[in-house]
């Protein structure tokens, strides 16, 4: 890898009890890199997300950030730097949009004009209508616009590390793939370093530059779409057979160069 890592995980470990859930992971991910952990149920991803901004602590190994060791940093502050989505919006209930959006800049101390110009922003930002949105509550808008505004609060403390875990995976499949696209595009244009969790290769291949892959708390392996497909490990070469044979079956049905 040319420069240095924005994450860096050498031999990390954790355990809850008797449960191996993180088993001596290493892996580097790049300035601006978008990457996936893809695994099935109980394979340790959230637990390596959630060991990233010390949510919890590593029992062995050693993870940093932008260069410097996570167990050395300010929690809060290290928080600060790194934007996080929760799996289903996370937002509070009894707070409305721009509130939920502007938890962390009112945290930080941001005069209030500051933090509703900041929301306004921040909801142009995730294409949000600013006028329709902002007052409203979480219960009042529908799973893709409670995703929208969960990325809209990661990134209120403009955080040049983003961490999703299986933001999308809710979702009805055309607000799925609205907001990955999305998404993505806010990466390249903010230059963010994401670390995205989902359990679906197919959404791995389309969004990320690179994926890991993961299995019982190890790390499997690691690399782009094609060199995945170039593995040798029979689990790995499972999770890619899904999105070929779907492409197969598309290819099959769909007339090429159609409207369809
Ligand atoms: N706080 C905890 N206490 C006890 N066990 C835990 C805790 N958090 C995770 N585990 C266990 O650690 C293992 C890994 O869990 P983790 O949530 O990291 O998996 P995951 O790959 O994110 O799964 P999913 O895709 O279902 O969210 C699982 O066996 C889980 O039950």
């Amino acid at each position: 890898m040319p420069s240095k890592p924005v994450i860096g995980y050498a031999r990390v470990a954790k355990n809850f009890g008797p449960v191996v859930a993180v088993d001596g992971v290493s892996l580097d991910v790049a300035e601006g890199e978008f990457l996936a952990i893809v695994g099935g149920s109980g394979s340790g991803k959230t637990t390596l997300l959630r060991l990233t901004n010390r949510l919890i602590e590593v029992d062995r190994g050693t993870i940093t950030v932008e260069g410097a060791d996570i167990s050395r940093a300010d929690p809060v502050e290290l928080r600060r730097r790194i934007g996080y989505v929760f799996q289903s919006g996370g937002l509070f209930p009894h707070l409305s949009v721009a509130d939920n959006i502007g938890i962390t800049p009112k945290l930080l101390g941001i005069p209030q004009g500051e933090i509703a110009a900041r929301v306004d922003e921040l909801l142009d930002l995730v294409r949000l209508d600013r006028t329709q949105h902002r007052d409203r509550l979480p219960q009042d808008l529908s799973g893709g616009q409670r995703q929208r505004v969960g990325v809209a609060r990661a990134l209120a403390a403009r955080p040049r590390i983003v961490l999703m875990d299986e933001p999308f995976g809710a979702l009805d499949p055309l607000t799925r793939d609205a907001l990955g696209e999305d998404y993505r595009a806010l990466h390249h244009k903010l230059g963010l370093t994401t670390v995205m969790i989902t359990h679906d290769m197919t959404e791995a291949i389309l969004l990320a530059d690179r994926i890991a892959v993961m299995r019982a708390g190890q790390l499997l392996a690691q690399g782009t779409p094609a060199e995945l497909g170039r593995s040798d490990d029979a689990y790995v070469l499972e999770l890619l057979r899904t999105p070929r044979r779907q492409v197969a079956r598309l290819n099959e049905r769909l007339p090429q160069g159609g409207a369809a």
